[in-house]
């Protein structure tokens, strides 16, 4: 390796919503002059495909998966797990550590950094061991990340261990956060004191504090005041927001976010479909790659579907091995006829990123995963919206009352909205007063968005500076953030 061409170790961590984002980045880096080696266990291979085509000079290393005693033989994503799969999958590739280092101390020129996933925080210590610097690469957002850091440092606990509504206060982030214990992030929520996987997880969190810097997949002027805040948080300025980051060749019918999985429609008839339709009549409903409806939580939305008149698309992912089929995903057997012309239900998996930028789509009901957030930024759709779990409490506060580009649908994993309301605000969403409103807000950070990934844009900057550090050549300075 050589300081004009550093050479990095990429992790990503094996989930949909995590992965997609770091491989775009990845081939961003590829792009900028950084050489690759990117490691992955053999079953997410597939999903590099088309990373590796774009950019033959990008090397594997496939590592095989630990055996673990609740991941099913033959899993190695987090798609193929339930909600709480993360927790074990974060404990099992911590198993990796061994292996890796010796990996780098095998190869004759190896990686001089590592760039890993928020997840795997037990990188740092691979790169403290080995003299080199490890990179947190944040597929979440500064908000929800800096309430996730502060719970992890503080350790705060109920007053009363039954109540699920007591409230956490965080008066240090900006906008003093505060959320019900049980909108906290699932993870801290299991969390029990000595167990060795809640105290590595713990301890992968304080590892991601004390990496050498964190890559944001966000904007400025989307969180500026929460990236500032980190900033001063971690006291020091290596916090570089580069998002949203795109999927190279976004027009790209057979782009990597379509690729990676498959879908009962074909890209080409959504889109001939949404042809059809009227600008800003749509609502598009998605709940990410890991969620999936519960049988009573998919009736009420059917039903709401079919009352409030409007035209749909649903994308619902069946029950995966770890869901229970008969409980999970099922989409009620009257539905699809009745609603015939009016709605498209997309099982598995919907071309997201092409159906929300379509002009067709109105409204984009989602569970409010950051990925879903950004890509319906970038394309100017307004959202309604209905947190499971996670981060995405807080970007569903980020978006309904900091930026006002979305409506509460309904909040919860667990929750069944009534569909009588859950249809009024389905139709209030494409044709209610304050439509428009929305609209102008969605369109306007639609426009910074695009402008920071540009040539001069903040996002573009920090790229630019962030390949620069990765060189040797430059430390970011505050006055390159403008703030
Ligand atoms: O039918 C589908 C379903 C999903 N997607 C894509 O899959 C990704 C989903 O990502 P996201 O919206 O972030 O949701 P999750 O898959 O649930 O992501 C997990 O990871 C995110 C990043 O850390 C977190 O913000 C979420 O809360 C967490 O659940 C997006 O790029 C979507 O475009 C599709 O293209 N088609």
């Amino acid at each position: 390796m050589s300081e004009n061409h550093p050479h990095v170790l990429i992790f990503p961590y094996p989930a949909q919503g995590h992965m997609l984002p770091l491989l775009n980045f990845t081939h961003q880096l590829v792009n900028n002059g950084v050489a690759i080696t990117i490691l992955v266990t053999p079953k997410n291979l597939p999903i590099l495909d088309p990373l590796l085509s774009r950019n033959p000079s990008i090397k594997t290393l496939v590592w095989p998966f630990p055996s673990h005693p609740s991941i099913p033989a033959g899993v190695e994503n987090v798609k193929d797990l339930p909600a709480n799969g993360f927790r074990s999958m974060m404990y099992n590739l911590g198993k990796l550590r061994d292996p890796i280092l010796e990996w780098f101390r095998n190869h004759p020129s190896p990686p001089s950094a590592i760039i890993s996933d928020m997840f795997l925080g037990f990188t740092h210590e691979i790169a403290t061991q080995l003299g080199i610097r490890r990179y947190v690469f944040s597929t979440s957002g500064a908000l929800a990340l800096s309430v996730v850091y502060s719970l992890w440092r503080e350790m705060p606990k109920r007053k009363d261990p039954n109540d699920e509504n007591e409230t956490f206060h965080f008066p240090n982030i900006p906008n003093s956060p505060k959320f019900p214990f049980w909108q906290l992030s699932p993870i801290y929520q299991s969390y029990v004191e000595g167990d060795p996987s809640s105290e590595f997880i713990r301890e992968c969190y304080l590892a991601d504090i004390a990496s050498h810097g964190i890559v944001f997949n966000t904007f400025m002027e989307l969180e500026n005041v929460y990236l500032d805040y980190l900033m001063k948080d971690l006291g020091h300025n290596r916090v570089w927001s580069v998002g949203p980051v795109l999927p190279p060749g976004e027009d790209d019918v057979s782009g990597q976010s379509n690729r990676a999985c498959s879908s009962s429609v074909l890209a080409s008839e959504i889109l001939a479909w949404l042809d059809k339709c009227e600008d800003h009549s749509v609502v598009y409903v998605c709940f990410g790659s890991q969620a999936v409806l519960t049988n009573k939580q998919m009736e009420e939305l059917t039903i709401a579907l079919d009352k409030s008149g409007v035209k749909f698309i649903l994308s619902a992912k069946r029950a995966t091995k770890g869901y229970a089929s008969n409980d999970y995903g099922v989409i009620p057997s009257w539905f699809e006829e009745k609603v015939a012309g009016r709605g498209l239900v997309v099982r598995d998996w919907a071309p997201q990123v092409l159906i929300l930028k379509h002009q067709a789509i109105g409204a984009f009901l989602t569970h409010c995963g950051w990925n879903s957030t950004l890509e319906s930024l970038i394309a100017g759709v307004p959202m309604l919206t209905w947190p499971m779990g996670a981060d995405q409490f807080a970007n569903a506060n980020l978006l309904v009352d900091e930026h006002e580009v979305a409506i509460r649908a309904c909040e919860g994993a667990q929750t069944v909205p009534n569909s009588d309301e859950l249809s009024k605000l389905l139709s209030e969403a494409v044709q209610g007063n304050k439509v428009e409103e929305r609209r102008l807000r969605a369109s306007e950070i639609r426009k910074v968005a695009i402008n920071g990934i540009k040539e001069g844009g903040n996002s573009f900057k920090d790229l630019a500076a962030f390949v620069k550090h990765l060189r040797g050549e430059a430390t970011k300075s505050k006055c390159e953030t403008n703030f």
